[in-house]
């Protein structure tokens, strides 16, 4: 049974919506628990959170929900990029994996559209990262 923890960015949130209901849907068809959910004004935000996740012992990965669409600055690529350094450092940190559910940046909101899918993606390597670590220890 592996344990799950999500972290959804309520920015852009009809399309961080569509991402968490096939992220829930898959997870119900792998056979995971989706344990806690927790959801932050947006993905620059997750890092803390991911973080109080990670340090729950009931949790075996956290998978982050989020999408960045670009405006008129390189705004959408600094809270990316900051964003996914933290959350993969974080990952490292707690020794559990934690799969980047984020689309963006430098995508438009019909591209945003088009990869509701990440989130059904990020699931998936979570629970793959958990099972095939778990293998190796054995
Ligand atoms: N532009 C997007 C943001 N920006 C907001 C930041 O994530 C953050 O909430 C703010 O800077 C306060 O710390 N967030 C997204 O999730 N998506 C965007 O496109
Ligand atoms: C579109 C957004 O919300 C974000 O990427 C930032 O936009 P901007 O670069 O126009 O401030």
């Amino acid at each position: 049974m592996v344990n799950l923890g999500f972290v959804i960015a309520e920015f852009n949130r009809d399309i961080t919506y569509m991402m968490e209901k096939v992220a829930e849907e898959h997870a119900e068809f792998l056979g995971a628990i989706v344990k806690y959910k927790i959801v932050v004004p947006g993905v620059f935000d997750m890092p803390l959170a991911v973080k109080k996740l990670l340090e729950k012992k009931d949790i075996d990965a956290v998978v982050t929900i989020g999408c960045v669409i670009e405006g008129e600055t390189e705004h959408d690529e600094i809270v990316v990029h900051n964003a996914a350094r933290k959350i993969a450092d974080l990952s490292l940190q707690y020794d559990k994996p934690v799969a980047l559910g984020i689309s963006g940046p430098g995508m438009t909101r019909l591209q945003a559209e088009e990869r509701v899918d990440y989130g059904k993606r990020a699931v998936e390597a979570a629970v793959k990262m958990v099972k095939r670590l778990k293998a190796l220890d054995e």
